[in-house]
């Protein structure tokens, strides 16, 4: 199924306009151009050079803070745990860790990168299909306050391992609820043939199983269904069977304190409609709220991805008997999802005068060898001249995250909008560090 996020068809893209107006962080002031927060993004572009990752801290934390809310008052015991994999910067993680926000995390990388940052173990859960030995070491080593165990063979592997080391690991199930969540083929995670969870039918006796074991103490079960999802029916469906499973659990005798409901809300790349907190809040309290379970929710994308934008200037624009190509100095390799999932972001001009005149439509693309190096086709943008600068929106969740130096091209830097000031979070990676690690045979 394609991404709902990724429709191609210029008649019903939104225009810049309505795109900045639907981001109050964004604003076009008619002498300094697009300004996030305050700060014209141009004078980012200048001092830094592109490409350059800028995010809004303030949208971060009001995002952070209408999903608490929300949460507290649907009257859910509910702790947020960020999905680290979203965004794993220093500056992001030690802002979540003020607000009190927990972690989800999915390597030994994301666990350190949180406890540096001031997430406390306690409030770590730790997902994955496949956990090394080594990963697990440190996950016991730390304390941390759960982990998601995804198949019969991983239970096994860490009770081994836990009982050897003395320890009692807390884990929950996670399991599949073979819910289609009606988004990407590629992010979906709950249906039956994807490789994440247990099996549906064999929860219950995995879970009796897991009470038996030495070196772990089941307290709960997991699911999680994709991600970018737009409508609250899959959450709906997957929230009722593990409730159901829930009450399966208890009259076996077992007992069940937490439920970790997974991440997934989606956002507007493309100004469509989407699911409200509050939404989500009243599937969980429709589905856990008479149950007497603690409830966990690791979202990502919905916290960070509206509040980050990727610089880029435009190298020249190459005309041809079809679309002219808006040749961008930034690629696929920093911003990966519109070659991966046809995924649609919108772009914006900084410049004062051009933001509102739309001509277009033109093709716009990054300097990397591959065809699939394309940010929009027949988007309709004013004229853009070499060294306009433009912003690719919506760029804060699975940006930086899953940028590569394909092409040997060095990592862009990040800079960070708060209070009106701004300050360089990353350095651009030095070329040099491109082989850095390097060495001939010996
Ligand atoms: C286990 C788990 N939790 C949380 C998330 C975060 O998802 P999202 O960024 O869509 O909120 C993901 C990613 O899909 C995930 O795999
Ligand atoms: N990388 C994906 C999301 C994956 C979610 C992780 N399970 C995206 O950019 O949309």
């Amino acid at each position: 199924m394609a991404a709902p996020s990724s429709p191609n068809d210029p008649a019903t893209d939104p225009s810049i306009q309505e795109l900045i107006t639907a981001r109050p962080w964004l604003k076009h002031d008619a002498q300094a151009g697009l300004l996030l927060d305050g700060v014209p993004l141009a004078a980012i572009a200048d001092v830094v050079g592109t490409p350059t990752w800028v995010y809004s801290a303030a949208t971060m934390r009001c995002r952070y803070r209408a999903l608490a809310t929300a949460m507290a008052e649907a009257g859910l015991d509910m702790q947020v745990h960020y999905a680290v994999k979203a965004n794993d910067s220093r500056a992001v993680l030690a802002q979540f860790a003020a607000e009190g926000a927990g972690a989800d995390v999915v390597s030994g990388g994301e666990l350190l990168k949180a406890r540096r940052a001031g997430i406390p173990a306690s409030a770590i859960v730790y997902s994955g299909v496949g956990k090394s030995e080594q990963e697990m070491r440190l996950a016991l080593s730390e304390d941390i306050g759960q982990i998601n165990v995804e198949s019969t063979e991983e239970l096994e592997m860490l009770s081994a391992l836990a009982g050897a080391l003395g320890h009692t690991a807390r884990v929950a199930l996670r399991v599949n609820p073979d819910v289609d969540a009606g988004t990407n083929d590629k992010i979906a995670t709950g249906r039956a043939t994807d490789k994440f969870g247990i099996p549906y039918a064999d929860a219950v006796a995995l879970y009796a199983r897991a009470a038996s074991l030495p070196g772990v103490e089941p307290v709960g079960l997991a699911t999680h269904i994709g991600s970018q999802i737009l409508d609250l029916a899959p959450y709906r469906d997957a929230f009722a069977r593990i409730a159901a499973l829930v009450e399966a659990l208890r009259e076996h005798g077992l007992r069940v304190g937490t439920v970790d409901c997974g991440g997934g809300l989606g956002i507007g790349y493309r100004n469509e409609p989407t699911s409200s907190p509050a939404g989500l809040a009243a599937a969980m309290k429709g589905a856990f709220g008479g149950l007497d379970v603690r409830l966990i929710m690791e979202p990502g994308r919905w916290l960070v991805g509206p509040a980050g934008v990727l610089l880029a200037s435009v190298v020249l624009v190459k005309q041809t008997r079809h679309e002219p190509f808006v040749v961008l100095d930034a690629a696929m390799n920093d911003l990966v999802r519109p070659a991966m999932y046809d995924a649609w972001h919108g772009i914006v001009p900084l410049s004062p005068v051009d933001a509102v005149t739309p001509v277009g439509p033109v093709t716009v693309v990054g300097p990397v060898c591959e065809s699939g190096d394309t940010f929009a086709r027949s988007r309709r943008l004013p004229p853009l001249a070499p060294n306009a600068h433009v912003a690719i929106l919506d760029a804060g969740a699975y940006g930086v995250v899953m940028s590569s130096t394909y092409n040997a091209r060095p990592l862009a830097a990040e800079a960070w909008v708060d209070d009106a000031r701004w300050s360089v979070i990353r350095d651009r990676q030095p070329m040099e560090a491109l082989w850095e690690r390097e060495r001939l045979p010996a």
